[in-house]
């Protein structure tokens, strides 16, 4: 890990376009990029795989602190994630997976476990954080903090499309319920809830389109980063 590194970081609720803005931006800056939520859902994953109840702390902790996992980048620039061997790329991806995720993620201790793997993302020359506590716990001295937010049925309708594109057969009131259900347990969690970083730019991006985003997020942060 790279002391030096600057760190931006993208926070906010499922389907409000973070993964998105964040692979972009990153791409744009020539930076690292952190999916976070790739390695709850990794670690969700494998609870299933163990036959694990996501929310039995005391089993789930010992999984996340030995989490056997590599995450490289295809030649065809699409990120690989090989738990236990297998290529789950595609597998934890799954609306289940996430709601697994958002269980194994309430847990302090499983959290606590995860922070170094996290952290070790950042080198130079810089990185972009995608989360939900990315700059308010793992990376709070990040010199650039966005909170991405949009309203619940954009997002729905926005999830809808891209499972739909997918050749997924979904119903958009099944995902705004589990948006719905995600947020509420994401948001009222105990430790590191989803939250707006005090000195995060908060941005709603109901009615902006990804381009319209990125550039409103490029010129925040060449702002703060003196970026030439
Ligand atoms: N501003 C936008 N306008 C329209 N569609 C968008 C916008 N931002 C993202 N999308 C689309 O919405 C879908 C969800 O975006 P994305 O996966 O980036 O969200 P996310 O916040 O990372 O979600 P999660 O936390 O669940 O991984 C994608 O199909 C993406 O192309
Ligand atoms: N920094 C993070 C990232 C993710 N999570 C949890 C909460 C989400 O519901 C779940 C899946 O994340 P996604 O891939 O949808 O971004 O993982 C978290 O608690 N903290």
């Amino acid at each position: 890990m790279q002391q030096d590194a600057a760190v931006i970081t993208i926070d906010g609720p499922s389907g409000s376009g973070k993964g998105t803005l964040s692979r972009l931006l990153a791409e744009k800056l020539g930076w690292h990029f952190l999916d976070s939520g790739a390695i709850y859902r990794v670690l969700a994953l494998a609870a299933i795989h163990h036959q694990i109840d996501p929310e039995d702390e005391a089993a789930v902790q010992p999984l996340a602190a030995h989490l056997d996992v590599q995450f490289s980048i295809d030649d065809d620039g699409e990120v690989r994630i090989i738990l236990e061997g297998e290529n789950v790329s595609s597998t934890i991806r799954t609306e289940e997976v996430g709601a697994v995720a958002s269980k194994v993620a309430a847990l302090p201790r499983v959290r606590e476990a995860l922070l170094r793997r996290q952290r070790a993302f950042k080198e130079a020359p810089g990185l972009v954080a995608d989360g939900r506590d990315m700059g308010t716990v793992v990376f709070p001295q990040a010199q650039v903090k966005i909170f991405l937010t949009a309203s619940a049925e954009v997002r729905a309708e926005r999830r809808f499309l891209q499972l739909k594109n997918k050749g997924f057969d979904v119903k958009i009131g099944d995902l705004l319920n589990d948006i719905q259900a995600r947020d509420e347990r994401d948001t009222n969690r105990a430790t590191a809830p989803l939250v707006a970083a005090a000195d995060a730019l908060v941005l709603d991006s109901s009615d902006k389109d990804i381009t319209q985003v990125l550039d409103e997020v490029y010129q925040y942060a060449q702002s703060k980063l003196k970026l030439v």
